[in-house]
Protein backbone atom coordinates (compact mmCIF):
# COMPACT_ATOMS: atom_id res chain seq x y z
CA UNK A 1 0.00 0.00 0.00
CA UNK A 2 2.53 2.70 1.02
CA UNK A 3 4.10 1.68 -2.26
CA UNK A 4 1.04 2.52 -3.94
CA UNK A 5 0.82 6.11 -2.32
CA UNK A 6 4.71 6.35 -3.57
CA UNK A 7 4.19 5.55 -7.33
CA UNK A 8 0.54 8.05 -7.17
CA UNK A 9 2.69 10.83 -5.53
CA UNK A 10 6.21 10.38 -7.58
CA UNK A 11 3.25 10.27 -11.02
CA UNK A 12 2.00 13.71 -9.74
CA UNK A 13 5.32 15.19 -8.86
CA UNK A 14 6.93 14.54 -12.37
CA UNK A 15 3.68 14.76 -14.35
CA UNK A 16 4.14 17.52 -17.38
CA UNK A 17 1.57 19.93 -18.34
CA UNK A 18 -1.16 19.14 -20.14
CA UNK A 19 0.01 20.84 -23.13
CA UNK A 20 2.32 18.04 -23.51
CA UNK A 21 1.79 15.85 -26.59
CA UNK A 22 2.92 12.35 -25.19
CA UNK A 23 2.30 10.51 -28.59
CA UNK A 24 4.15 13.27 -30.92
CA UNK A 25 6.99 13.35 -29.14
CA UNK A 26 7.32 9.21 -29.01
CA UNK A 27 6.67 9.97 -32.57
CA UNK A 28 9.24 12.06 -33.46
CA UNK A 29 11.64 9.87 -30.97
CA UNK A 30 11.01 6.84 -32.86
CA UNK A 31 13.53 7.17 -35.26
CA UNK A 32 15.87 7.11 -32.64
CA UNK A 33 14.76 4.12 -30.60
CA UNK A 34 17.50 1.64 -31.33
CA UNK A 35 20.43 4.58 -29.88
CA UNK A 36 18.11 5.97 -27.56
CA UNK A 37 17.56 1.95 -26.29
CA UNK A 38 21.21 1.81 -26.09
CA UNK A 39 21.68 4.45 -24.01
CA UNK A 40 19.25 3.35 -22.06
CA UNK A 41 20.60 0.09 -21.25
CA UNK A 42 24.04 1.92 -20.47
CA UNK A 43 22.82 3.98 -18.64
CA UNK A 44 21.28 1.23 -16.50
CA UNK A 45 24.59 -0.75 -16.23
CA UNK A 46 25.86 2.73 -15.23
CA UNK A 47 22.78 2.40 -12.15
CA UNK A 48 23.25 -1.41 -11.21
CA UNK A 49 26.97 -0.82 -11.26
CA UNK A 50 26.64 2.14 -8.75
CA UNK A 51 24.57 -0.38 -6.87
CA UNK A 52 27.32 -3.42 -7.18
CA UNK A 53 30.18 -1.02 -5.76
CA UNK A 54 28.83 -0.08 -2.61
CA UNK A 55 28.53 -3.76 -1.84
CA UNK A 56 32.01 -4.65 -3.36
CA UNK A 57 33.29 -2.06 -1.24
CA UNK A 58 31.91 -3.15 1.82
CA UNK A 59 33.33 -6.45 1.29
CA UNK A 60 36.47 -4.71 0.73
CA UNK A 61 36.38 -3.24 4.35
CA UNK A 62 34.82 -6.22 5.87
CA UNK A 63 37.98 -8.38 5.00
CA UNK A 64 40.56 -5.04 5.72
CA UNK A 65 38.67 -4.75 9.89
CA UNK A 66 38.41 -8.55 9.81
CA UNK A 67 40.77 -11.28 8.24
CA UNK A 68 43.03 -8.87 6.31
CA UNK A 69 44.32 -12.60 4.60
CA UNK A 70 46.22 -11.13 1.06
CA UNK A 71 44.47 -13.53 -1.45
CA UNK A 72 41.01 -12.64 -0.82
CA UNK A 73 41.80 -9.00 -0.17
CA UNK A 74 43.87 -8.74 -4.07
CA UNK A 75 40.71 -10.58 -4.87
CA UNK A 76 37.90 -8.27 -3.82
CA UNK A 77 40.29 -5.23 -5.18
CA UNK A 78 40.39 -6.34 -8.42
CA UNK A 79 36.66 -7.23 -8.34
CA UNK A 80 36.28 -3.48 -7.44
CA UNK A 81 38.77 -1.92 -10.04
CA UNK A 82 36.77 -3.79 -12.80
CA UNK A 83 33.35 -2.29 -11.94
CA UNK A 84 34.79 0.82 -11.47
CA UNK A 85 36.68 0.31 -14.96
CA UNK A 86 33.14 -0.94 -16.75
CA UNK A 87 31.36 1.99 -14.75
CA UNK A 88 33.42 4.39 -16.25
CA UNK A 89 33.07 3.09 -19.91
CA UNK A 90 29.19 2.75 -19.64
CA UNK A 91 29.41 6.38 -18.41
CA UNK A 92 30.88 7.66 -21.63
CA UNK A 93 28.68 5.45 -23.95
CA UNK A 94 25.34 6.54 -22.56
CA UNK A 95 26.60 10.23 -22.12
CA UNK A 96 27.74 9.99 -26.06
CA UNK A 97 24.65 8.42 -27.50
CA UNK A 98 22.56 10.60 -25.55
CA UNK A 99 24.02 13.20 -26.93
CA UNK A 100 23.50 11.90 -29.94
CA UNK A 101 19.47 11.27 -29.83
CA UNK A 102 19.01 14.89 -28.38
CA UNK A 103 21.09 16.33 -31.35
CA UNK A 104 18.58 14.49 -34.02
CA UNK A 105 15.59 14.72 -31.88
CA UNK A 106 15.80 18.75 -32.06
CA UNK A 107 17.30 18.67 -35.43
CA UNK A 108 13.48 16.62 -36.36
CA UNK A 109 11.45 19.11 -33.64
CA UNK A 110 12.40 22.09 -35.67
CA UNK A 111 12.07 20.77 -39.13
CA UNK A 112 8.62 19.51 -38.28
CA UNK A 113 7.95 22.78 -36.46
CA UNK A 114 9.44 25.20 -39.31
CA UNK A 115 7.67 23.43 -41.68
CA UNK A 116 4.25 23.26 -39.49
CA UNK A 117 4.79 27.37 -38.96
CA UNK A 118 5.22 27.83 -43.05
CA UNK A 119 1.93 26.03 -43.99
CA UNK A 120 -0.24 27.77 -41.43
CA UNK A 121 -3.34 29.96 -42.65
CA UNK A 122 -2.21 33.85 -42.99
CA UNK A 123 -5.05 34.04 -40.12
CA UNK A 124 -2.88 32.52 -38.27
CA UNK A 125 -0.08 35.58 -38.84
CA UNK A 126 -2.18 38.04 -38.26
CA UNK A 127 -2.87 37.54 -34.47
CA UNK A 128 0.39 36.40 -33.63
CA UNK A 129 3.79 38.37 -33.23
CA UNK A 130 6.65 36.91 -35.56
CA UNK A 131 9.27 37.23 -32.56
CA UNK A 132 6.97 34.72 -30.60
CA UNK A 133 6.83 32.65 -33.15
CA UNK A 134 10.44 32.79 -33.85
CA UNK A 135 11.19 31.81 -30.35
CA UNK A 136 9.56 28.52 -29.96
CA UNK A 137 11.82 27.31 -32.77
CA UNK A 138 15.07 28.89 -31.04
CA UNK A 139 14.59 28.81 -26.94
CA UNK A 140 11.52 26.68 -27.04
CA UNK A 141 13.27 23.78 -28.87
CA UNK A 142 16.48 24.01 -27.35
CA UNK A 143 15.22 24.38 -23.77
CA UNK A 144 13.33 20.84 -24.30
CA UNK A 145 15.93 19.42 -25.89
CA UNK A 146 18.60 19.94 -23.04
CA UNK A 147 16.01 18.82 -20.54
CA UNK A 148 15.14 15.92 -22.03
CA UNK A 149 18.80 14.78 -22.37
CA UNK A 150 18.86 15.48 -19.14
CA UNK A 151 16.02 13.85 -17.78
CA UNK A 152 16.76 10.28 -19.31
CA UNK A 153 20.68 10.43 -18.21
CA UNK A 154 20.22 11.66 -14.91
CA UNK A 155 16.84 11.04 -14.09
CA UNK A 156 16.85 7.30 -15.20
CA UNK A 157 20.26 6.54 -13.55
CA UNK A 158 19.73 8.49 -10.67
CA UNK A 159 15.81 7.01 -10.27
CA UNK A 160 17.35 3.63 -11.02
CA UNK A 161 20.68 3.79 -8.41
CA UNK A 162 18.18 5.01 -5.49
CA UNK A 163 16.05 1.74 -6.33
CA UNK A 164 18.83 -0.43 -6.73
CA UNK A 165 20.42 1.14 -3.50
CA UNK A 166 17.33 0.48 -1.67
CA UNK A 167 16.98 -3.02 -2.24
CA UNK A 168 20.33 -3.53 -1.16
CA UNK A 169 19.86 -1.38 1.95
CA UNK A 170 16.78 -3.55 2.57
CA UNK A 171 18.78 -6.58 2.18
CA UNK A 172 22.06 -5.15 4.28
CA UNK A 173 19.06 -4.48 7.04
CA UNK A 174 15.85 -4.14 7.00
CA UNK A 175 15.32 -2.53 10.20
CA UNK A 176 17.28 0.59 9.15
CA UNK A 177 15.91 0.52 5.82
CA UNK A 178 11.94 1.27 7.23
CA UNK A 179 13.27 3.80 9.79
CA UNK A 180 14.02 5.72 6.68
CA UNK A 181 11.38 4.98 4.77
CA UNK A 182 8.73 6.61 7.27
CA UNK A 183 9.82 9.93 6.09
CA UNK A 184 9.70 9.95 2.11
CA UNK A 185 5.86 9.95 1.47
CA UNK A 186 5.52 13.59 3.41
CA UNK A 187 8.22 14.94 1.45
CA UNK A 188 6.91 13.73 -1.87
CA UNK A 189 3.80 15.00 -0.90
CA UNK A 190 4.61 18.71 -0.46
CA UNK A 191 7.03 18.48 -3.63
CA UNK A 192 4.24 17.68 -5.96
CA UNK A 193 2.04 20.48 -4.56
CA UNK A 194 5.21 22.81 -4.79
CA UNK A 195 5.60 20.95 -7.84
CA UNK A 196 2.43 22.22 -10.00
CA UNK A 197 2.92 25.71 -8.34
CA UNK A 198 6.26 25.96 -10.04
CA UNK A 199 5.52 24.56 -13.67
CA UNK A 200 2.81 27.39 -14.48
CA UNK A 201 5.08 30.10 -12.92
CA UNK A 202 7.47 29.09 -15.87
CA UNK A 203 5.21 28.58 -18.51
CA UNK A 204 4.34 32.34 -17.34
CA UNK A 205 7.54 33.33 -17.63
CA UNK A 206 7.95 32.01 -21.13
CA UNK A 207 5.35 33.54 -22.26
CA UNK A 208 6.40 36.85 -21.03
CA UNK A 209 9.61 35.96 -22.57
CA UNK A 210 8.39 35.29 -25.98
CA UNK A 211 6.19 38.55 -26.00
CA UNK A 212 9.39 40.58 -24.98
CA UNK A 213 11.26 38.97 -27.67
CA UNK A 214 8.24 39.68 -30.33
CA UNK A 215 7.75 43.20 -29.33
CA UNK A 216 11.77 43.61 -29.83
CA UNK A 217 11.95 42.10 -33.08
CA UNK A 218 8.91 44.20 -34.18
CA UNK A 219 10.94 47.21 -33.18
CA UNK A 220 14.33 46.41 -34.64
CA UNK A 221 12.44 45.55 -38.14
CA UNK A 222 10.26 48.59 -38.19
CA UNK A 223 13.97 50.41 -36.77
CA UNK A 224 13.09 53.68 -39.36
CA UNK A 225 9.14 54.13 -38.01
CA UNK A 226 10.36 54.15 -34.22
CA UNK A 227 13.40 56.78 -35.23
CA UNK A 228 11.19 58.88 -37.31
CA UNK A 229 8.89 59.08 -34.64
CA UNK A 230 11.44 59.54 -31.63
CA UNK A 231 9.74 56.92 -29.93
CA UNK A 232 12.69 55.13 -28.85
CA UNK A 233 12.41 55.93 -24.85
CA UNK A 234 8.66 54.93 -24.86
CA UNK A 235 9.75 51.77 -27.09
CA UNK A 236 12.50 51.17 -24.10
CA UNK A 237 9.99 51.99 -21.66
CA UNK A 238 7.29 48.94 -23.21
CA UNK A 239 9.93 46.60 -23.28
CA UNK A 240 11.83 47.25 -19.41
CA UNK A 241 8.40 46.64 -18.11
CA UNK A 242 7.98 43.35 -20.19
CA UNK A 243 11.33 42.55 -18.63
CA UNK A 244 10.43 43.74 -15.00
CA UNK A 245 7.72 41.53 -15.08
CA UNK A 246 9.76 38.49 -16.26
CA UNK A 247 12.21 39.29 -13.32
CA UNK A 248 9.86 38.95 -11.12
CA UNK A 249 7.77 36.19 -12.17
CA UNK A 250 11.48 34.39 -12.79
CA UNK A 251 12.74 35.66 -9.08
CA UNK A 252 9.57 33.69 -7.43
CA UNK A 253 10.30 31.25 -9.32
CA UNK A 254 14.32 30.61 -8.46
CA UNK A 255 12.66 31.38 -4.81
CA UNK A 256 10.68 28.08 -5.00
CA UNK A 257 12.96 25.87 -6.91
CA UNK A 258 15.50 26.95 -4.10
CA UNK A 259 12.79 26.28 -1.23
CA UNK A 260 12.42 22.67 -3.36
CA UNK A 261 16.33 22.35 -3.54
CA UNK A 262 17.33 23.11 -0.32
CA UNK A 263 14.60 21.40 1.37
CA UNK A 264 15.25 17.76 -0.48
CA UNK A 265 18.79 18.37 0.64
CA UNK A 266 17.88 18.82 4.07
CA UNK A 267 15.63 15.72 4.05
CA UNK A 268 18.78 13.53 2.58
CA UNK A 269 21.06 14.71 4.99
CA UNK A 270 19.29 13.79 7.76
CA UNK A 271 18.72 10.11 6.01
CA UNK A 272 22.69 10.28 6.77
CA UNK A 273 22.59 11.47 10.22
CA UNK A 274 19.73 9.14 10.98
CA UNK A 275 21.60 6.23 9.91
CA UNK A 276 24.81 6.84 11.69
CA UNK A 277 22.79 7.10 14.35
CA UNK A 278 20.40 4.03 14.27
CA UNK A 279 23.20 1.69 12.68
CA UNK A 280 25.32 2.78 15.73
CA UNK A 281 23.01 1.30 17.94
CA UNK A 282 22.71 -1.68 15.75
CA UNK A 283 26.08 -2.88 15.68
CA UNK A 284 25.99 -2.39 19.57
CA UNK A 285 23.69 -5.04 19.44
CA UNK A 286 25.72 -6.97 17.12
CA UNK A 287 23.64 -7.50 14.40
CA UNK A 288 25.73 -4.96 11.76
CA UNK A 289 28.95 -5.37 10.89
CA UNK A 290 31.46 -2.08 9.87
CA UNK A 291 31.62 -3.24 6.43
CA UNK A 292 27.79 -3.43 6.21
CA UNK A 293 27.28 -0.23 7.86
CA UNK A 294 29.67 1.30 5.56
CA UNK A 295 27.54 -0.59 2.86
CA UNK A 296 25.00 1.00 4.40
CA UNK A 297 26.04 4.60 4.32
CA UNK A 298 27.36 4.70 0.71
CA UNK A 299 23.55 3.79 -0.75
CA UNK A 300 22.16 6.27 1.50
CA UNK A 301 24.84 8.68 -0.12
CA UNK A 302 24.11 7.23 -4.02
CA UNK A 303 20.05 8.08 -2.79
CA UNK A 304 21.23 11.41 -0.96
CA UNK A 305 22.99 12.27 -4.23
CA UNK A 306 20.39 10.92 -6.38
CA UNK A 307 17.77 12.83 -5.19
CA UNK A 308 19.73 16.24 -4.70
CA UNK A 309 20.41 15.77 -7.99
CA UNK A 310 16.73 14.88 -9.16
CA UNK A 311 15.60 18.38 -7.20
CA UNK A 312 18.31 20.49 -9.51
CA UNK A 313 16.90 18.46 -12.27
CA UNK A 314 13.27 19.00 -11.21
CA UNK A 315 13.63 22.84 -12.21
CA UNK A 316 14.99 21.70 -15.61
CA UNK A 317 11.86 19.26 -15.57
CA UNK A 318 9.97 22.10 -15.39
CA UNK A 319 11.14 24.54 -18.09
CA UNK A 320 11.71 21.49 -20.35
CA UNK A 321 7.89 20.32 -20.26
CA UNK A 322 6.48 23.76 -20.62
CA UNK A 323 8.85 24.81 -23.37
CA UNK A 324 7.66 21.06 -24.91
CA UNK A 325 4.12 21.82 -25.06
CA UNK A 326 4.50 25.66 -26.30
CA UNK A 327 6.70 23.60 -28.87
CA UNK A 328 3.60 20.88 -29.58
CA UNK A 329 1.35 23.49 -29.61
CA UNK A 330 2.26 24.60 -32.82
CA UNK A 331 4.08 21.21 -34.08
CA UNK A 332 0.65 19.49 -35.81
CA UNK A 333 -1.41 22.42 -36.02
CA UNK A 334 -3.58 21.72 -39.29
CA UNK A 335 -3.78 24.69 -41.25
CA UNK A 336 -7.56 25.37 -42.79
CA UNK A 337 -6.36 26.00 -46.11
CA UNK A 338 -3.50 23.52 -47.05
CA UNK A 339 -0.58 24.54 -49.24
CA UNK A 340 -0.54 22.00 -51.72
CA UNK A 341 -3.29 19.50 -53.01
CA UNK A 342 -5.76 19.07 -55.44
CA UNK A 343 -6.67 19.35 -58.99
CA UNK A 344 -4.09 21.45 -61.90
CA UNK A 345 -5.64 22.25 -64.97
CA UNK A 346 -3.82 21.19 -67.88
CA UNK A 347 -3.90 25.10 -69.69
CA UNK A 348 -5.60 28.26 -67.85
CA UNK A 349 -7.56 31.33 -69.87
CA UNK A 350 -7.14 33.18 -66.47
CA UNK A 351 -10.91 33.80 -66.20
CA UNK A 352 -11.69 34.49 -62.36
CA UNK A 353 -15.13 35.59 -60.79
CA UNK A 354 -16.20 36.50 -57.72
CA UNK A 355 -19.56 34.85 -57.23
CA UNK A 356 -21.76 36.17 -53.86
CA UNK A 357 -18.63 36.10 -52.10
CA UNK A 358 -19.12 37.38 -48.33
CA UNK A 359 -15.76 37.60 -46.07
CA UNK A 360 -14.61 38.56 -43.17
CA UNK A 361 -10.79 38.46 -41.92
CA UNK A 362 -10.80 35.27 -39.15
CA UNK A 363 -9.07 37.67 -36.80
CA UNK A 364 -12.27 40.08 -36.66
CA UNK A 365 -15.18 38.05 -37.93
CA UNK A 366 -18.07 40.37 -36.93
CA UNK A 367 -16.61 43.05 -39.65
CA UNK A 368 -17.74 42.07 -43.01
CA UNK A 369 -15.23 42.90 -45.39
CA UNK A 370 -17.33 41.56 -48.48
CA UNK A 371 -21.02 41.13 -48.86
CA UNK A 372 -22.66 39.51 -51.33
CA UNK A 373 -19.75 40.37 -53.79
CA UNK A 374 -19.50 39.76 -57.51
CA UNK A 375 -16.84 40.72 -59.94
CA UNK A 376 -15.46 39.36 -62.84
CA UNK A 377 -11.66 39.43 -64.19
CA UNK A 378 -12.25 38.85 -67.66
CA UNK A 379 -9.42 36.62 -69.13
CA UNK A 380 -6.55 38.47 -70.99
CA UNK A 381 -7.99 41.81 -69.48
CA UNK A 382 -6.93 44.13 -67.09
CA UNK A 383 -8.81 45.09 -64.64
CA UNK A 384 -8.50 48.26 -61.84
CA UNK A 385 -9.38 48.22 -58.42
CA UNK A 386 -9.90 51.66 -57.33
CA UNK A 387 -11.61 53.29 -53.94
CA UNK A 388 -10.75 54.85 -50.59
CA UNK A 389 -8.52 53.00 -48.43
CA UNK A 390 -10.02 50.07 -46.66
CA UNK A 391 -12.30 49.90 -49.33
CA UNK A 392 -11.31 46.10 -49.57
CA UNK A 393 -9.32 46.11 -52.47
CA UNK A 394 -6.43 44.09 -50.81
CA UNK A 395 -8.56 41.51 -49.74
CA UNK A 396 -9.93 41.14 -53.45
CA UNK A 397 -6.14 40.31 -54.41
CA UNK A 398 -5.73 37.90 -51.12
CA UNK A 399 -9.04 36.26 -52.03
CA UNK A 400 -7.70 35.17 -55.67
CA UNK A 401 -4.40 34.24 -54.18
CA UNK A 402 -6.79 31.81 -51.97
CA UNK A 403 -4.36 33.52 -48.81
CA UNK A 404 -8.09 33.43 -47.08
CA UNK A 405 -11.28 31.18 -48.18
CA UNK A 406 -14.59 32.96 -48.53
CA UNK A 407 -17.33 33.01 -45.53
CA UNK A 408 -19.73 32.11 -48.54
CA UNK A 409 -19.85 32.20 -52.00
CA UNK A 410 -16.65 31.14 -54.58
CA UNK A 411 -13.94 32.32 -56.23
CA UNK A 412 -14.37 30.38 -59.51
CA UNK A 413 -10.76 30.48 -62.25
CA UNK A 414 -12.06 29.33 -65.80
CA UNK A 415 -15.55 28.19 -63.75
CA UNK A 416 -13.42 25.84 -61.63
CA UNK A 417 -13.56 26.82 -57.49
CA UNK A 418 -10.52 27.50 -56.70
CA UNK A 419 -10.81 26.12 -52.96
CA UNK A 420 -10.97 22.31 -55.34
CA UNK A 421 -7.40 23.30 -57.08
CA UNK A 422 -3.88 23.01 -55.95
CA UNK A 423 -2.91 26.07 -53.95
CA UNK A 424 0.49 25.82 -54.58
CA UNK A 425 0.56 25.77 -58.44
CA UNK A 426 -2.37 28.33 -58.32
CA UNK A 427 0.43 30.58 -56.65
CA UNK A 428 3.73 29.26 -58.12
CA UNK A 429 2.27 28.56 -61.77
CA UNK A 430 -0.68 30.43 -62.45
CA UNK A 431 -0.68 34.10 -60.48
CA UNK A 432 2.19 36.41 -60.01
CA UNK A 433 1.94 38.81 -57.29
CA UNK A 434 3.88 42.23 -57.58
CA UNK A 435 3.95 44.08 -54.40
CA UNK A 436 5.46 47.17 -55.38
CA UNK A 437 6.48 48.08 -52.31
CA UNK A 438 8.22 44.43 -52.65
CA UNK A 439 10.13 42.35 -50.02
CA UNK A 440 13.76 41.28 -50.68
CA UNK A 441 15.83 38.89 -48.93
CA UNK A 442 19.28 39.08 -47.71
CA UNK A 443 20.98 37.70 -50.62
CA UNK A 444 22.32 38.37 -54.46
CA UNK A 445 20.26 40.07 -56.49
CA UNK A 446 20.46 37.08 -58.84
CA UNK A 447 18.86 34.91 -56.27
CA UNK A 448 16.22 37.77 -55.67
CA UNK A 449 15.01 37.50 -59.02
CA UNK A 450 15.01 34.10 -59.47
CA UNK A 451 13.17 33.28 -56.12
CA UNK A 452 9.67 32.54 -57.66
CA UNK A 453 11.84 29.59 -60.01
CA UNK A 454 15.07 28.34 -58.59
CA UNK A 455 15.67 26.41 -61.74
CA UNK A 456 15.99 29.40 -63.96
CA UNK A 457 19.31 29.49 -65.45
CA UNK A 458 21.51 32.61 -64.71
CA UNK A 459 20.83 33.65 -68.85
CA UNK A 460 17.22 33.42 -68.44
CA UNK A 461 17.34 35.44 -64.86
CA UNK A 462 19.57 38.58 -67.18
CA UNK A 463 16.72 38.18 -69.94
CA UNK A 464 14.10 38.90 -67.62
CA UNK A 465 16.22 41.59 -65.75
CA UNK A 466 16.46 43.39 -68.75
CA UNK A 467 12.61 43.27 -69.99
CA UNK A 468 12.70 44.35 -66.03
CA UNK A 469 14.50 47.28 -67.23
CA UNK A 470 16.78 46.29 -64.24
CA UNK A 471 19.95 44.58 -66.21
CA UNK A 472 21.54 48.31 -66.67
CA UNK A 473 21.30 49.35 -62.93
CA UNK A 474 22.39 45.99 -61.80
CA UNK A 475 25.21 45.37 -64.26
CA UNK A 476 26.07 49.33 -62.50
CA UNK A 477 26.84 47.17 -59.07
CA UNK A 478 30.64 46.53 -58.62
CA UNK A 479 29.50 42.96 -58.44
CA UNK A 480 26.67 42.96 -60.90
CA UNK A 481 24.28 39.78 -60.20
CA UNK A 482 26.19 38.83 -57.34
CA UNK A 483 25.65 41.98 -55.07
CA UNK A 484 23.48 41.37 -51.91
CA UNK A 485 20.93 43.31 -50.88
CA UNK A 486 20.24 44.55 -47.58
CA UNK A 487 17.48 42.91 -45.12
CA UNK A 488 14.43 44.23 -46.94
CA UNK A 489 16.71 45.75 -50.14
CA UNK A 490 17.36 48.97 -48.33
CA UNK A 491 20.75 49.66 -50.36
CA UNK A 492 18.00 49.59 -53.44
CA UNK A 493 15.92 52.75 -54.27
CA UNK A 494 12.18 51.72 -54.33
CA UNK A 495 11.85 52.11 -58.57
CA UNK A 496 15.08 49.39 -58.56
CA UNK A 497 13.26 47.04 -55.92
CA UNK A 498 9.84 47.39 -58.12
CA UNK A 499 11.96 46.55 -61.26
CA UNK A 500 13.71 43.61 -59.72
CA UNK A 501 10.14 42.22 -58.63
CA UNK A 502 8.78 43.04 -61.93
CA UNK A 503 11.95 40.43 -63.27
CA UNK A 504 10.80 38.09 -60.52
CA UNK A 505 7.14 38.11 -61.84
CA UNK A 506 8.18 37.70 -65.70
CA UNK A 507 10.40 34.75 -64.73
CA UNK A 508 7.59 32.76 -63.72
CA UNK A 509 5.55 33.39 -66.84
CA UNK A 510 2.17 33.42 -64.71
CA UNK A 511 -1.28 33.61 -66.10
CA UNK A 512 -2.70 36.03 -64.09
CA UNK A 513 -1.21 38.67 -62.41
CA UNK A 514 -1.82 40.78 -58.96
CA UNK A 515 -0.57 44.26 -59.38
CA UNK A 516 -0.58 45.99 -55.36
CA UNK A 517 0.05 49.39 -57.12
CA UNK A 518 2.41 51.77 -55.35
CA UNK A 519 0.76 54.74 -53.58
CA UNK A 520 4.25 56.61 -53.32
CA UNK A 521 5.42 59.28 -55.76
CA UNK A 522 8.82 58.17 -57.93
CA UNK A 523 10.25 60.36 -60.02
CA UNK A 524 9.60 60.78 -63.52
CA UNK A 525 12.74 58.70 -65.74
CA UNK A 526 12.01 55.81 -62.57
CA UNK A 527 8.15 55.90 -62.82
CA UNK A 528 8.77 55.87 -66.77
CA UNK A 529 11.03 52.58 -66.29
CA UNK A 530 8.45 50.74 -64.03
CA UNK A 531 5.33 51.68 -66.16
CA UNK A 532 7.39 50.11 -69.08
CA UNK A 533 8.51 46.93 -67.74
CA UNK A 534 4.57 46.59 -66.07
CA UNK A 535 3.56 46.79 -69.58
CA UNK A 536 5.42 43.98 -70.69
CA UNK A 537 5.17 41.99 -67.69
CA UNK A 538 1.40 42.77 -68.59
CA UNK A 539 0.41 42.46 -72.03
CA UNK A 540 -2.32 39.56 -73.39
CA UNK A 541 -2.36 38.59 -69.08
CA UNK A 542 -5.34 39.01 -66.88
CA UNK A 543 -4.29 41.34 -64.36
CA UNK A 544 -5.72 42.57 -61.25
CA UNK A 545 -4.33 45.74 -60.21
CA UNK A 546 -4.79 47.64 -56.83
CA UNK A 547 -4.22 51.11 -58.62
CA UNK A 548 -3.35 54.31 -57.54
CA UNK A 549 -2.13 56.01 -60.61
CA UNK A 550 -4.21 57.80 -62.58
CA UNK A 551 -2.66 56.89 -65.77
CA UNK A 552 -2.57 52.91 -64.92
CA UNK A 553 -6.57 52.90 -64.21
CA UNK A 554 -7.12 55.51 -67.48
CA UNK A 555 -5.17 52.18 -69.65
CA UNK A 556 -7.68 49.37 -67.82
CA UNK A 557 -10.19 47.64 -69.81
CA UNK A 558 -12.37 47.97 -67.26
CA UNK A 559 -12.62 50.29 -63.70
CA UNK A 560 -14.06 48.89 -60.57
CA UNK A 561 -14.71 51.37 -57.90
CA UNK A 562 -15.26 49.87 -54.95
CA UNK A 563 -16.70 51.38 -51.54
CA UNK A 564 -17.44 49.57 -48.34
CA UNK A 565 -16.67 46.14 -49.93
CA UNK A 566 -18.98 46.85 -53.10
CA UNK A 567 -18.65 47.39 -56.22
CA UNK A 568 -20.61 50.76 -56.75
CA UNK A 569 -19.54 51.57 -60.77
CA UNK A 570 -18.36 49.47 -63.48
CA UNK A 571 -16.72 50.32 -66.61
CA UNK A 572 -14.02 51.77 -68.98
CA UNK A 573 -12.78 55.37 -67.68
CA UNK A 574 -14.75 56.91 -70.54
CA UNK A 575 -17.54 55.03 -69.47
CA UNK A 576 -17.35 56.35 -65.94
CA UNK A 577 -16.20 59.63 -66.73
CA UNK A 578 -19.53 60.18 -68.78
CA UNK A 579 -21.61 59.03 -65.58
CA UNK A 580 -20.26 61.62 -63.33
CA UNK A 581 -20.22 59.77 -60.82
CA UNK A 582 -18.30 58.68 -57.78
CA UNK A 583 -15.02 58.21 -60.19
CA UNK A 584 -15.65 61.35 -61.48
CA UNK A 585 -15.77 62.94 -58.76
CA UNK A 586 -12.72 61.24 -57.63
CA UNK A 587 -10.73 61.99 -60.52
CA UNK A 588 -11.27 65.55 -60.46
CA UNK A 589 -11.04 66.43 -57.00
CA UNK A 590 -7.54 64.26 -57.30
CA UNK A 591 -6.50 65.77 -60.32
CA UNK A 592 -6.76 69.27 -58.52
CA UNK A 593 -4.73 67.53 -55.57
CA UNK A 594 -2.20 65.80 -55.84
CA UNK A 595 -1.94 65.18 -59.67
CA UNK A 596 -2.13 61.84 -61.20
CA UNK A 597 -2.34 59.67 -57.51
CA UNK A 598 -6.16 58.44 -57.49
CA UNK A 599 -6.50 56.88 -53.83
N1 LIG B 1 -5.32 40.78 -42.08
C1 LIG B 1 -6.42 41.45 -41.72
N2 LIG B 1 -7.08 41.10 -40.60
C2 LIG B 1 -8.21 41.76 -40.23
N3 LIG B 1 -8.74 42.78 -40.92
C3 LIG B 1 -8.13 43.19 -42.05
C4 LIG B 1 -6.93 42.54 -42.51
N4 LIG B 1 -6.54 43.15 -43.65
C5 LIG B 1 -7.44 44.12 -43.89
N5 LIG B 1 -8.40 44.14 -42.95
C6 LIG B 1 -9.57 45.03 -42.89
O1 LIG B 1 -10.36 44.79 -44.05
C7 LIG B 1 -10.86 46.01 -44.58
C8 LIG B 1 -10.45 46.12 -46.05
O2 LIG B 1 -9.05 46.22 -46.09
P1 LIG B 1 -8.22 46.20 -47.44
O3 LIG B 1 -6.79 46.11 -47.06
O4 LIG B 1 -8.75 45.16 -48.33
O5 LIG B 1 -8.54 47.63 -48.03
P2 LIG B 1 -7.86 48.39 -49.25
O6 LIG B 1 -8.96 48.90 -50.07
O7 LIG B 1 -6.87 47.51 -49.91
O8 LIG B 1 -7.14 49.55 -48.49
P3 LIG B 1 -5.75 50.28 -48.87
O9 LIG B 1 -5.97 51.05 -50.14
O10 LIG B 1 -5.57 51.21 -47.71
O11 LIG B 1 -4.73 49.23 -48.94
C9 LIG B 1 -10.30 47.11 -43.71
O12 LIG B 1 -11.30 47.50 -42.81
C10 LIG B 1 -9.15 46.48 -42.97
O13 LIG B 1 -9.02 47.03 -41.70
Amino acid sequence: MAYMTYAILITGFIYPDRGFNWALFWELLRPDTFLLAAAVLAAIAVAFLNVQIPSALGQLVNIVTTTRAPGEMRASALQLAVLYLAQATFTCVYISLLGMVGERFAERVRNRLFESLLRQDLAFFDTRQSGEIVSRLSGDVQEFKSSFKQVVSIGLRNGLQAVGSLISMYLVSPQLTSYLAVAVPLVIAVGTSLGSLLRSMSKDGQAIVADANGSASEVIGNIRTVRAFGMEDREVNEYSSLAAKCRTLYIKLAFGIGVFTAGSNLFVNSLVLSVIYFGGKLMDQGTLGAGNLMEFLVCTQTIQRALSQTSVLFGQLVRGTSSGSRVFEYLDREPIIPTKGGMTLSSVDGDIEFVRVTFSYPSRPEQAVLRHFDLRLKAGKKTALCGPSGAGKSTIANLVERFYDPTEGAVMLDGHDIRTLDPQWLRSKVIGYVNQEPVLFATSVLENIRYGRPDATPEEVYEAARKANAHQFICGFPEGYDTVVGERGVTLSGGQSQRIAIARAILTRPRILILDESSSAMDAESEHLVQEALDRLTKDKTVLVIAHRLSTIRNADEIAVLHGGEVVELGTHRELLRKQGVYANLVKHQLSGEGGYVV
